[in-house]
């Protein structure tokens, strides 16, 4: 069957060619309604005996003004994979706002693809208008459009699942190639024009691979990463706002901001970073964060420090004013609470309603990351899980971390100082960012031997330095334990001594009442 098939189109291909030539050519010479009637059929017939078809994608919409079709777009980014391979002659496009070259196919080029083992073709092309007019805009003389030519066979494949292929792909190219940008929000009152957020480029160098840390920890937070961008639906079927909370703590210099770097450039994200004490008020925090666009990551730093959100920036200031005088105190604290009220009244609630159901309204993902340095000391309301889905410590150097630091700074995997190194990573604490800075080479003389032996010497001084701060600490809380007892041993004089005075009042007392009663009587005779 295949076989006479093959043979009949081969008999028929030419002759095809040879009328749809002869018609081409004297087409004119025929009244314009027999010529309609002609092209009809003649394209049925070619329709009949072309085993393909074509779907074209025109680069504007015929009622959009200027904007770009955002299919023909996607399709272009998804193209330029190929096209730099395959096509010879290429057109180089600046992204907007961006500094890459994106490569596409010229005019009339064509590149083939392949979809589950089926070839597509793909063939840029361009109508130029016959008007003789001249236009304002491009897209008035000039026509592009993509055609996508695939075989007949696999029409519902290619139109249910290919192009949606396509089109996804062709958005994760542009997200991923997009210039990041790092938003800041404004303080001050700059009029009522005033932008709520300013941005600059986001370039932190910092990924999951320089970040040191348990390699299974890392690995754990970048499936959760990955699936949270890849759950769309899943989070439209459960009907939960397509966000996700991020709790990090840790002391100072664990890699708590690097790690938000990490995320935002492992995702493709931008990220706002939010400063809380320069919002106003809870509409204003409500404004800012609906101003943020999807594919962001939303940062509050020191979320213990930011506001008064959880009462404890006080309660640590208390602890420091312990010896002053009750009195003092509260009136100090009355103040500052006036003062602080006046500088920003973001509250505790204003935030919890945003990060929990507001943002349904608006789509598209986000990231909410919270960092502190004092996790127990925070509001149990505002980190239980679905505010803060997940909670990650990052803490001291440990000798998994110290690798990642050690193959980042000095290329090496191995050295004779790394079982020295391991002993004494595990009996003292020291942050990435000091063990980082002690292997960072200061001069180009400096090798990897130097900057290990300069790591050594400082872990043993941080070792030592514990040490003596412990034997310091255990003397000073075995003399406040001593100067506590004297002072229960002097109170225990001081009732005792008076004891027999108290005896003496008591008597002064009775003698006085007795006085009394006698002046009483006295009086009364
Ligand atoms: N885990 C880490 N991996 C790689 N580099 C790190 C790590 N931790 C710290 N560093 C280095 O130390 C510097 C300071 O770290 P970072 O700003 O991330 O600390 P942090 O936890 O945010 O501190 P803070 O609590 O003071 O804000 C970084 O620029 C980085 O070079
Ligand atoms: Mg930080």
């Amino acid at each position: 069957m295949m076989m006479m098939m093959e043979h009949v189109w081969t008999q028929l291909g030419p002759a095809i060619a040879t009328i749809v030539f002869v018609w081409t050519m004297y087409q004119n010479y025929f009244p314009h309604e027999i010529r309609g009637h002609i092209k009809r059929y003649t394209d049925k017939i070619s329709s009949y005996f072309n085993p393909y078809m074509q779907i074209i994608f025109h680069e504007y919409e015929t009622d959009g003004w200027y904007e770009r079709s955002k299919a023909y777009v996607a399709i272009e980014r998804y193209l330029s994979k190929n096209s730099s391979t395959q096509a010879k002659r290429l057109k180089a496009n600046v992204v907007k706002d961006g500094q890459s070259l994106v490569l596409t196919m010229d005019d009339h080029e064509e590149v083939t693809d392949e979809y589950k083992a089926e070839k597509v073709w793909w063939i840029s092309s361009q109508q130029v208008a016959n008007k003789q007019t001249i236009s304002w805009y491009p897209r008035e003389d000039e026509k592009r459009y993509f055609k996508l030519k695939f075989h007949r066979k696999n029409r519902e494949l290619m139109t249910d699942s290919y192009l949606k292929y396509v089109l996804d792909e062709g958005k994760a190219i542009s997200v991923r190639e997009r210039q990041r940008k790092l938003h800041t929000n404004n303080t001050g009152d700059g009029g009522y024009r005033r932008r709520m957020w300013s941005q600059v480029v986001f370039e932190h160098p910092s990924t999951f691979d320089t970040l040191a840390m348990d390699p299974n920890k890392k690995q754990e937070i970048m499936d959760d990463l990955e699936t949270f961008s890849k759950s769309k639906e899943y989070y439209a079927k459960v009907g939960k706002a397509w966000k996700r909370g991020y709790l990090l703590h840790g002391p100072p210099g664990t890699g708590k901001s690097s790690m938000i770097a990490a995320m935002a450039n492992f995702l493709h994200y931008d990220v706002y970073d939010l400063e809380l004490t320069a919002v106003k008020d809870n509409t204003e925090l409500r404004k800012l964060l609906i101003d943020t666009t999807s594919k962001s990551i939303i940062v509050i730093e020191d979320i213990d420090c930011s506001l008064d959100l959880t009462g404890q920036r006080e309660k640590k200031k208390d602890e420091k004013e312990e010896e002053k005088d009750e009195k003092d105190v509260i009136k100090e604290k009355v103040k500052k609470l006036g003062a602080e009220k006046k500088q920003s009244e973001v509250t505790l609630s204003g935030l919890l309603n945003f990060i929990d159901g507001l943002w349904s309204a608006i789509g598209g993902e986000r990231l909410i990351v919270f960092t502190t340095n004092f996790v127990e000391k925070l509001d149990p309301a505002l980190i239980r899980r679905g505010r803060m889905d997940k909670h990650i410590e990052l803490s001291y150097c440990c000798f998994e971390s110290f690798k990642v630091l050690a193959k980042n700074y000095l290329d090496v995997e191995s050295h004779d100082h790394f079982p020295e190194i391991r002993r004494l990573l595990e009996e003292t604490n020291m942050t990435p960012a000091d063990v980082a800075e002690n292997l960072m080479p200061k001069s180009s003389k400096e090798n990897a031997d130097i900057c290990l032996e300069r790591l050594i010497k400082a872990l043993e001084t941080a070792k030592e330095e514990a040490r003596l701060k412990a034997e310091e600490e255990e003397r000073a809380k075995v003399e406040k334990e001593k100067e506590e007892k004297e002072k229960e041993k002097e109170k225990e004089k001081e009732a005792k001594n008076s004891e027999p005075l108290a005896d003496e009042l008591k008597e002064n007392g009775k003698l006085e009442s007795n006085g009394v009663k006698e002046n009483g009587d006295a009086s009364e005779v």
